[in-house]
């Protein structure tokens, strides 16, 4: 190896000027090398340039050419695009995620700047284009955070057109109503019916249900109806948080029962949820050790916070949730008796999707509005065969897994409509076998004298049914109106609800 002083010396540039042109250039280059894609803004927003490699993403951006993007309104051009942002305030965006049609990206936006140090245009560049592999949980968090700050708005929308009386509970509220509970087969309206009821009550109530099947969302909306509403709605999520935590956050800590951040002490759930409701969601993972105490606490109205020999009152309403067998949980000596029966005063079971599919087209359409409120875009629309594959599937995950489903569908998707095909892709590659499709109950037309031929009391049950659930959904579940509507009395209404099958 020659040594390195006997090496050619490279020709670096030693003036200012130099350097700031050699730097430009070679971080320009590495950008354009390691990037996916890059493309140029001028001071109106107008693209003036894209490199060679950001081409490829003009068919799923629903472009023929360069010539339908460079020339145009980076907004036109690009969905959901932030790049006007950076015109605006002058500040990079080093790091940011972008969805829109084409799919999920990582993206940079840096402004470019005259001499004087105005804006002149902006640079953007796509780092990833399938952050969905590289960086799952990146994304997942940033879905979360997206679909809580849906919720934060669409509570506030609401909250603006109910004009309610400003409750005095800050952000402690609920985020759903029964409102937002989709459904109006005899298996939702049934839940809803308890639910309702439930929220007239100061009883604790169990939710028992699958995951994913809003067990969670009637909770809100059980506080939300309840003479507690305009106290705090609490969750406590018991699978998420560590065994050795939990009682913390439950009673609290008593200042100075630690050292470091906890040193001045902390409220715990039972406390904050004073005058309101705890929600207790998977209550079946509840460890044994802390089992007692909270039993002790709901039986007494009263917690002890951690390194504390102080009792503080709480005035809480229990509501709790389980997709875990509890009992068997209580056969198997892991949940207590007490405190299951405790709990188990006002049971609900929420049925699992597949056992009310006449549901999915009316949650397919709502969970297609909802994500599209949060793309920007107008909401997917499913082509034909597309609902009756959903309407054929398991739904192990059940409503969450649906809306799932329909997101990642709607990310890949260059178009606005969605087939079967597509659906059933997303599904393969979240390891689930479609099953067959299937006609959901709404959409199933009538093509012919066979539907008559069937026993005339199966016939017009069926038909009271559609005609109770739409009436019950044009009028927002009030009965009174709907047995108006039908011509029937409130009695017999609440006798059919009951009784659905008779
Ligand atoms: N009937 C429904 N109408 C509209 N959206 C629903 C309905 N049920 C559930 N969802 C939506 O499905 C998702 C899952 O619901 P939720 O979290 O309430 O389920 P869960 O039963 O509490 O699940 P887990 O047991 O996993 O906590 C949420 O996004 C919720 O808004």
């Amino acid at each position: 190896m020659p040594p390195i002083a006997s090496l050619p010396t490279a020709k670096l540039p030693l003036d200012a000027e130099g350097i700031h042109a050699l730097a430009a250039r070679s971080m320009f280059e590495l950008f354009s090398s390691i990037s996916e894609g890059m493309f140029l803004i001028d001071r109106s927003g107008r693209i003036v340039w894209v490199n060679d490699s950001y081409q490829r993403f003009l068919p799923a951006l629903g472009l023929g050419s360069v010539q339908d993007f460079v020339g145009h309104m980076v907004e036109e051009a690009i969905p959901g695009t932030q790049m006007r942002r950076v015109l605006e305030t002058g500040q990079p965006e080093l790091i940011d995620l972008l969805t829109n049609r084409a799919g999920t990206f990582v993206v940079s936006r840096i402004p470019l700047r005259d001499e004087a140090g105005s804006v002149i245009g902006a640079i953007g560049i796509v780092f990833f284009d399938h952050p969905e592999t590289t960086l799952r949980p990146l994304i997942s968090k940033f879905a979360q955070m997206q679909r809580d700050l849906d919720d934060a708005r669409r509570e506030l929308a609401a909250q603006r057109n109910r004009s309610l009386a400003a409750p005095a509970t800050g952000e402690r509220r609920a985020k759903y109503t029964f409102a937002s509970f989709i459904g109006s087969s005899p298996a939702a309206a049934e839940v809803k019916r308890q639910a309702r009821r439930a929220a007239q009550s100061s009883s604790p109530v169990l939710l028992l249900g699958e995951t994913g099947t809003g067990k969670e969302l009637l909770a809100h909306a059980i506080h939300a109806a309840s003479s507690r509403a305009g106290g705090p709605f609490v969750s406590v999520n018991i699978a998420a948080i560590p065994d050795t935590l939990l009682e913390a956050e439950f009673f609290g800590v008593a200042p100075g029962a630690y050292t470091g951040a906890d040193r001045r002490g902390r409220d715990g759930k039972f406390k904050l949820a004073d005058g309101g409701t705890l929600f207790l969601d998977e209550i079946g993972d509840m460890p044994a050790s802390l089992q007692a105490k909270l039993l002790r606490a709901l039986q007494e109205g009263e917690a002890e916070p951690l390194g504390s020999n102080r009792l503080v009152p709480f005035d809480v309403r229990v509501l709790a949730a389980t997709s875990r067998d509890l009992a068997a949980l209580v056969r198997e000596g892991r949940f207590r008796e007490d405190l299951f029966y405790r709990l188990h005063v006002l049971p609900i079971r929420v049925p699992p999707l597949r056992e009310r599919r006449s549901d999915i087209p009316a949650l397919v359409e709502a969970l297609c509005e909802d994500l599209a409120l949060r793309g920007g875009d107008a909401p997917p629309e499913l082509l034909p065969g597309a609902l009756a594959l959903l309407a054929g599937q398991p739904w192990r995950g059940n409503i969450r897994e649906l809306r799932n489903v329909l997101e990642q569908a709607a990310m890949r998707s260059d178009s606005q409509s969605l087939d079967a095909e597509q659906l059933a892709r997303v599904l393969r590659e979240a390891g689930v076998e479609p099953a067959a499709p299937l006609e959901p109950l709404e959409a199933r037309t009538d093509t012919g004298d066979e539907q008559w031929l069937r026993p005339l009391a199966v016939q017009v049950a069926e038909l009271e049914r559609r005609a109770i659930a739409t009436a019950l959904r044009t009028h927002g579940g009030n009965k009174l109106a709907s047995a108006r509507t039908l011509g029937i009395s409130r009695a017999k209404l609440y006798e059919r609800l009951e009784n659905p099958d008779r």
